[in-house]
């Protein structure tokens, strides 16, 4: 470095900064000074100058001068990020929010129990969250046990030490399951290793058993703290300084146990895993006409097993919390026999570690394989994933999950007064929570107990509405044929109805799922189903067929879009398709698609007037990765381009390891939408992410470029800058590109990448099957609902409220119907946007995690146990 700085007594910085210095680098690091190291500057520089000016009026830049945020003695910012005067008097606290404002606190973030994937990301949020707002943040390596052990087991965090680690699986700081902080002995040494660092807020990321623990171990504070001031371990001006321990805690398990969050940090990885295994294994099975037994884990707990069956079609679950009856050998063969007789090729048994009969006598896989070696003398195998399942990096999900989470958490241990309750940081639909932790605990404590005592209904109930959910929705998808009440003599549904789904719009990962659920929760019903395939044209031309129960097996697993499916809109087109519909009878229409699936829905509901045939009621389901449909929070095929993004992202950083610094500038499709760019740069940990809704200058682009030096001369050697493709006409990737290359000459060298068409994805993702799959039942039920209480006398549909033509979509907390009316005044039809999007509030969070200044926004709003329970989760 050719330039020193030193630091004078009131933290007052000055620079000296030598000949020739490297503008870049000189504006890097100063930048950098000021925002991160909480240092106030009085002092501006010129080119080539020392110049330490004791007076910060204006930012009256002169020509060559270098332009920075700075504060005032009284902490009111002079200038902001580009230089601008902002008003003096304007305080700290406004601006950014949290900027430096917990300056005497000190927080520990710790691991625990069974690691799992995304924790690290959880680690980076909390600690760089706790530095940007000015408190110490320390490591507590190996869990409980470092707290227990002290010494080197407890260090300061900086932000380099979170560095490069959002991609990796497991935890850098170490986990453990420690029997001596079971033991209050054990729990008084951690008490006193962490009065002596000044530490009283902790960030516990782990599963019910170490969030139970913090629990009781700030119950037991104060008492502890007295017995340490009794045996003179600890001062009497110790003991009232750190007298209130505060405590939050980030569910981090891939068994998603907890009650009170509908994902836990890890859960999403362990279903990638385990649907990759299960997608491998199923093209040797179906090769040799065998039965595949798969121990998947989760302890006590079902949740892994049954999202896994949903979403791998399985065709039988063992479960803790929903045993088997005692006949349940009978039951296993008879299914899997009728399936073989039916032309299936292959079975896919699975079985948690947990599983157990009503009795609670333990299932496990090799008593499934007698069971089916004796009876049916299938080639049965097990494969046991074990440990498998908490490998790998973490998937986008549990990545964004982390990030906000982690975030979250240091902001509500930033907040906590001593009467304010520990809290767990959780996930309720896509809405950041804070729920009370003795709640949670007491809740997940409860299911264990209603296990125990072999009360399975109320096991089952008490896990929460999305477990519920889930289970309910394997029970039906997982039936050989509908149940026989649901039909008359001939074989006619009772209330069948004739329902058809079809896509508009470019195919998108997800949508094969939803059409599998949607003919099969239709014709369970009692409905008829048609597939009309190719879009609006195939409708035109009358390439419509009834789908069985067997014509959509094995589609969840599948990519692309079997049906078939088109851009073309029907407007000019409406006398043709009234005249199909009427053909086939259709009285209900599910479509699923992109923006062009909402707008063709909207065309068509708008011509009821003039077509009769249109007066059914009319859903759509978005699928999109571009996530650019209004009236949703996720579409079908998002996550899984998320994912793709976020993987080829590692693999591309991954790629410069060892070389000299380097930074990598990739475009990401979306059209006008920044929802890929955005996640994906918060999911990869970008330095900066380009969006058409977020208007950028070339100040701007300077202003990172500087940034970007000032990190690589900190000792970072890699940066990420996502572009999404439509972000602006002329600051191009290829602009910004050579902007970055030209600007970085001599400090790093610059790659361009466009992903294109992989984005969009080969194998759907868990969350994309799992959607898919709920949301079409959902349409299923409301189609039914909308044509009973809309059908007259003659059984003729008549929809003509504008409620008869919806979008389902996840809205916050909740999956809502919305008409397709009231979207209109929140979609920009030129941009194929909406107006507004939930997932702009997480840009703060991406600047503020890769360092630079923002105005985070908080997004946790506090719920009890029983509200996040009760919604109709998402997961
Ligand atoms: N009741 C308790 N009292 C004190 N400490 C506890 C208690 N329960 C758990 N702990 C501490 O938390 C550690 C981790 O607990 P546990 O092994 O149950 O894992 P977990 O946090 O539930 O994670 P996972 O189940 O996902 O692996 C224990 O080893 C112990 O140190
Ligand atoms: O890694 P260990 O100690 O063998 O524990 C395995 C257990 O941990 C978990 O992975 C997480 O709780 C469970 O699913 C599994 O039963
Ligand atoms: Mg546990």
């Amino acid at each position: 470095m050719q330039m020193e700085h030193c630091e004078d007594p009131s933290k007052k910085l000055y620079f000296y900064v030598k000949q020739n210095m490297n503008e870049i680098l000189t504006r890097g690091f100063i930048l950098n000074s000021i925002f991160f190291n909480n240092l106030m500057v009085e002092a501006y520089v010129w080119r080539n100058q020392q110049l330490g000016g004791p007076k910060l009026k204006h930012p009256a830049v002169k020509k060559g001068g270098v332009r920075f945020m700075g504060y005032d003695d009284n902490e009111s910012v002079l200038f902001d990020e580009r230089g601008y005067g902002k008003p003096a008097g304007v305080k700290l606290a406004n601006y950014p929010k949290f900027k430096r404002k917990y300056r005497d606190k000190g927080l520990a973030v710790f691991t625990s129990g069974g690691d799992s994937q995304g924790m690290n990301a959880a680690v980076r949020a909390c600690v760089r969250m706790a530095i940007y707002v000015g408190c110490k943040a320390y490591f507590i390596r190996e869990g409980y046990q470092g707290m227990v052990d002290g010494g080197d087991c407890i260090q300061e965090a900086t932000w380099a030490s979170v560095s490069s680690i959002i991609h990796r699986g497991g935890t850098i700081i170490g986990s453990a399951r420690c029997q001596d902080f079971r033991e209050r002995a054990g729990r008084l040494k951690a008490a006193n290793n962490l009065v002596q660092r000044g530490i009283t807020n902790l960030v516990v990321i782990g599963g019910d058993g170490s969030l139970t623990g913090a629990n009781l171990f700030r119950q037991e504070w104060s008492s502890l703290l007295d017995e340490l001031e009794k045996n003179n371990t600890i001062t009497s001006e110790q003991k009232n300084k750190y007298n209130v321990l505060h405590i939050v805690g980030l569910v981090g398990s891939i068994d998603n146990d907890f009650c009170g969050t509908d994902m836990t940090i890890g859960t999403d990885t362990a279903l990638h895993r385990i649907i990759e295994a299960i997608d491998a294994i199923a093209s040797t099975a179906y090769s040799h006409q065998r039965t595949f037994i798969m121990e998947v884990m989760g302890r006590h707990c079902g949740y892994l097993p049954v999202v896994a069956g949903v979403i791998s079609e399985a065709d039988y679950v063992f479960l803790p919390e929903y045993p088997p009856p005692q006949d349940w050998p009978d039951r296993l063969t008879l299914k899997l026999d009728q399936e073989r007789s039916a032309g299936q090729r292959l079975n896919i048994v699975i079985v948690a570690e947990g599983a157990c009969d009503r009795e609670g006598n333990p299932i496990s896989a090799e008593d499934v394989r007698k069971v089916i070696d004796a009876r049916l003398k299938h080639d049965a195998r097990i494969t046991v994933l074990g440990h498998v399942q908490r490998g790998g990096n973490p998937s986008a999900f549990d990545r964004v999950l982390a990030c906000r989470m982690g975030a979250e958490a240091t902001l509500a241990l930033m907040e906590a007064t001593p009467d304010s309750v520990p809290v767990v940081i959780s996930l309720d639909g896509n809405q950041t929570v804070r729920v009370p932790l003795m709640e949670c605990v007491e809740r997940t404590q409860a299911v264990a107990k209603a296990m125990k005592e072999h009360r399975w209904a109320d096991a089952v109930k008490l896990r929460g509405r999305s477990f519920e959910r889930n289970l309910e929705t394997y029970k039906m998808l997982t039936r050989l044929k509908p149940p026989k009440e649901n039909f008359d003599e001939q074989g006619k549904g009772i209330e069948g109805y004739r329902l058809a789904v079809m896509h508009i719009g470019a195919p998108a990962c997800g949508m094969n799922a939803a059409v599998r659920s949607f003919v099969r929760n239709a014709i369970y019903r009692g409905d008829v189903v048609y597939g009309i395939n190719d879009g609006v044209e195939g409708l035109i031309a009358g390439n419509v067929r009834e789908l069985g129960w067997s014509d959509v097996s094995g589609w969840v697993g599948q990519g692309g879009a079997y049906l078939g499916t088109k851009r073309t809109l029907p407007e000019g087109k409406f006398k043709e398709i009234a005249a199909r519909l009427k053909e086939f009878k259709i009285q209900g229409l599910l479509i699923i698609g992109g923006f062009e699936s909402y707008h063709a829905a909207g065309q068509i509901s708008d011509q009821r007037e003039n077509y009769p045939e249109f007066c059914i009621p009319i859903v759509v389901v978005p699928a999109t990765i571009s996530n650019n449909v209004p009236g949703t929070e996720f579409s079908l095929g998002c996550d899984t381009g998320l994912n793709e993004i976020t993987e080829i992202c590692d693999r591309i950083r991954q790629s410069a390891q060892g070389t000299k610094r380097r930074v990598f500038v990739i475009e990401t499709m979306g059209g006008y939408s920044g929802y890929l760019a955005t996640l994906a740069g918060l999911a990869g940990g970008a330095d900066a992410a380009y969006i058409f809704e977020e208007k950028f200058s070339i100040k701007d682009l300077q202003q990172d470029v500087y940034h970007m030096a000032s990190k690589m001369a900190e000792g970072v050697s890699r940066g990420l800058i996502l572009r999404n493709e439509k972000a602006s006409e002329n600051y191009t990737t290829d602009f910004i590109y050579r902007l970055y290359s030209e600007e970085g000459k001599g400090l790093f060298t610059c790659r361009m990448n466009i992903l294109g068409h992989m984005q969009q994805g080969g194998s759907p993702s868990p969350f994309d099957r799992n959607m898919g799959t709920k949301m079409a039942a959902k349409c299923v039920d409301w189609l039914a609902k909308q044509i009973k209480e809309n059908m007259d006398s003659n059984g003729v549909v008549n929809c003509k409220s504008t409620d008869t033509a919806t979008l389902l979509g996840i809205v916050s907390r909740q999956y809502r119907f919305t008409p397709l009316v009231d979207l209109i005044g929140d979609t920009n039809f030129d941009q194929r946007i909406p107006k507004k999007q939930w997932w702009l509030r997480l840009r703060p969070l991406l600047r503020i995690l890769a360092k630079h200044d923002s105005a985070y926004e908080e997004e946790g709003m506090y719920i009890t146990v029983d509200e996040e329970c009760a919604t109709d989760a998402v997961a």
